[in-house]
């Protein structure tokens, strides 16, 4: 009789029990929070939010009403007929407080000789040009400013009309436009690696008086048709507006006009914090 066996199966229970008892406890605590009127409503809304989404419940309140609409798009058979996404984008000012705007100017800055030229994957050359310093080098800032858009998520989720889903993680880097770069027409989630990004988030900032011109960002309606993506006319125009963050369907088509910047030094540069909500 193999006697090894009874101390795994006992050991197996006991954590079986231990992540009952957790579970039991979570539950119990989210039930107070929701009930107690100490909390703000703001602050029980979001957790009820959060209860929902992981539930699945919320999820199927925004789906599309085509079930197959999303997110499966990508891989679905050519048609004639192509779905249009329209271009569309939230806008908010005034994101960061003055003490947080302090501190992304600090990193930026004191980072200059970390800021790298920035390259496309399987793309061409001469795609994009600008310089990009990459998450390790802010990692406590990183968690800040992730939690502020994780915040705000359902919100803008609700707004652009997008269904929720589960967030696997939050990808972020700084970019630097200097005098001549720009970024032609693309899309955030035309690869492998990157397919999984669903909502893209700018967050423009830079030294006042605004120390260069052009740069906006234009956003392109979109036609989806099987795999393939093309871009119709009427695009919109998205104005960088200092301490303003913006988010887009990643399935967008967009572009980065050119940026002037007669001084050419780094620190006039047209900033952003930028990246992608993955599924
Ligand atoms: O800087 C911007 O306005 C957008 C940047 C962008 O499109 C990207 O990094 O993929
Ligand atoms: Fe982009």
């Amino acid at each position: 009789m193999n006697h090894d066996i009874f101390p795994i199966k006992n050991k197996a229970i006991a954590s079986e029990t231990a992540l009952e008892n957790l579970l039991s406890d979570s539950l119990d605590l989210v039930q107070n929070a929701l009930n107690n009127s100490e909390l703000s409503l703001s602050a029980r809304v979001e957790i009820a939010l959060k209860v929902l989404d992981l539930s699945g419940v919320y999820h199927q309140l925004n789906r599309p009403a085509n079930p197959n609409d999303y997110p499966a798009v990508a891989e679905s058979p050519a048609t004639d007929t192509p779905k249009l996404l329209e271009a569309n984008f939230i806008q908010i000012d005034n994101f960061l407080s003055p003490e947080e705007q302090a501190e992304t100017f600090k990193i930026a800055f004191q980072n200059h000789d970390k800021f790298f030229p920035s390259g496309v994957a399987n793309k061409e050359e001469n795609t994009r040009k600008s310089s990009v310093l990459l998450v390790q080098n802010f990692d406590e800032y990183y968690n800040q400013i992730r939690h502020k858009i994780l915040q705000i998520r359902p919100k803008i989720l609700a707004q652009l009309n997008l269904p929720t889903f589960l967030v696997s993680w939050v990808e972020m880097q700084m970019t630097a436009h200097n005098h001549g770069d720009y970024y032609y027409i693309h899309q955030d989630m035309d690869g492998e690696k990157i397919a999984n990004r669903v909502l893209t988030y700018v967050y423009y900032f830079y030294e006042q008086p605004k120390p260069f011109y052009g740069g906006d960002l234009r956003i392109y309606p979109t036609y989806i048709n099987g795999d393939s993506y093309t871009i119709g006319e009427q695009f919109v125009t998205v104005e960088p507006r200092h301490n303003s963050i913006i988010f887009f369907d990643s399935r967008m088509k967009h572009e980065v006009l050119p940026v002037f910047c007669p001084s050419g030094r780094f620190e006039d540069s047209r900033f952003t914090i930028n990246g992608w909500i993955h599924r």
